[in-house]
């Protein structure tokens, strides 16, 4: 005969709980009980005072069950309750749907996301906040790019952020910006296979458990696409605008107006385009050509009815210092390529966008 949870609980009504008179299951001491084949187990709350009298009821209700036919194994454990009052599992009236959240001590939020992979946004993302930085604002960047964070090789930082208190985290700093990058605190040639609520508590702890400190902008380098992360970002943070990457290809717009969209859904003003690898720059001889084609980048911005903020030229500079670990804006800081960049961050600046 199967051993039942009746007769589990009968042979315990056997057992006195010595504090209330009671016996025990009416006394309340049995929780969780489980019951699988011979295996009975259980918990006992108790009062950590009480201990002794309790270890006494603990191994009278082991020995009742054992004496039980089909009784192999009794495990009951004795646990130290709180005092705090028990959960209150009663239903509550929905707590209001939590908005996004200004960063504390970020003036500005801007988002820097592309439709598509490989358009140069994390590149626009290391000039703009240097070029930000030259013009005297306090800058903040947030590689929030978890699939490939580039952001500490383009700015050239390397080590772990300390957290001294194991709750905040400190950013490091070079050419003038404040950085955050999961790429800090993963090995560079370690494939990152995130899950979607982890991902989502490590953007959270990105945006408002680093040290950010006063800072005039806070740029955030975005995964390319429309996904989680996008999605987490606006509705835990305010952000104050996003600006779109793209080159002149047509699928690199078709991608952008899909961003677009994603973010006017999100309540998330969009700041303009920027179009990069504009036009070919040779380095030797200077001779310019539209290799990704031509003004297609400002057509669809006109279409859509937003700026057309920067055309970045294609340059082998603009590579070779990304890769280099200081962006063409610090390290060739008089070339058109930086310029570029310089001329852009000024027009956020001016707009009180930055
Ligand atoms: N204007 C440019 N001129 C020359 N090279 C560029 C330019 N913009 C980007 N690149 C190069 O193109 C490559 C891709 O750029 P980047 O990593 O910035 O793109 P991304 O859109 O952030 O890519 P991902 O999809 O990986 O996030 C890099 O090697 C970068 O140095």
């Amino acid at each position: 005969m199967s051993l039942t949870r009746e007769a589990v609980l009968a042979a315990l009504k056997a057992v006195t709980d010595p504090l209330s008179g009671q016996d025990m299951v009416a006394a309340g001491l049995v929780r969780a009980l489980t019951i699988e084949g011979g295996t009975v187990r259980f918990v006992i709350e108790i009062d950590p005072r009480t201990a002794p009298q309790m270890q006494a009821v603990q191994a009278e209700a082991e020995d009742r069950l054992r004496d039980l036919p089909g009784v192999e194994k009794v495990s009951i454990v004795l646990t130290a309750h709180s005092d705090k009052a028990p959960p209150d599992l009663k239903p509550r009236p929905k707590a209001a749907p939590q908005g996004p959240e200004p960063i504390p001590g970020v003036k500005h939020l801007i988002a820097v996301a592309s439709g598509k992979g490989g358009v140069g946004k994390s590149t626009v993302a290391a000039n703009l906040a240097t070029a930000l930085a030259a013009e005297g604002r306090k800058v903040g960047l947030l590689d929030a790019d978890v699939y490939g964070p580039s952001q500490p090789r383009m700015l050239g930082v390397s080590g772990r952020p300390a957290s001294p208190d194991g709750k905040t985290i400190l950013p490091l700093r070079n050419h003038g910006v404040t950085l955050m990058s999961l790429g800090l605190l993963t090995n560079e040639d370690e494939a990152v296979v995130w899950r979607g609520p982890m991902l989502m508590g490590a953007l959270q702890q990105m945006l408002f458990q680093v040290q950010w400190g006063a800072l005039d902008v806070l740029i955030v380098d975005l995964p390319p696409g429309t996904g989680d992360v996008q999605m987490t970002l606006a509705q835990k943070a305010r952000v104050d605008g996003a600006v779109i990457v793209s080159t002149p290809q047509d699928i690199a717009l078709i991608d952008a107006r899909k961003g677009i969209d994603m973010f006017r859904k999100l309540n998330v003003p969009i700041l303009g385009l920027i179009e990069n690898m504009s036009v070919h720059v040779c380095s030797t001889c200077g001779a310019r050509e539209h290799i990704f084609g031509d003004g297609g980048v400002k057509a669809e911005a006109a279409k859509m009815g937003v700026p057309l903020l920067a055309e970045i030229p294609l340059h082998l500079s603009i590579r070779t210092a990304g890769d280099g670990g200081a962006p063409v804006v610090v390290s060739a800081a008089d070339s058109p390529q930086a310029q570029a960049f310089r001329d852009l961050a000024r027009t956020l600046i001016s707009a009180g966008q930055a």
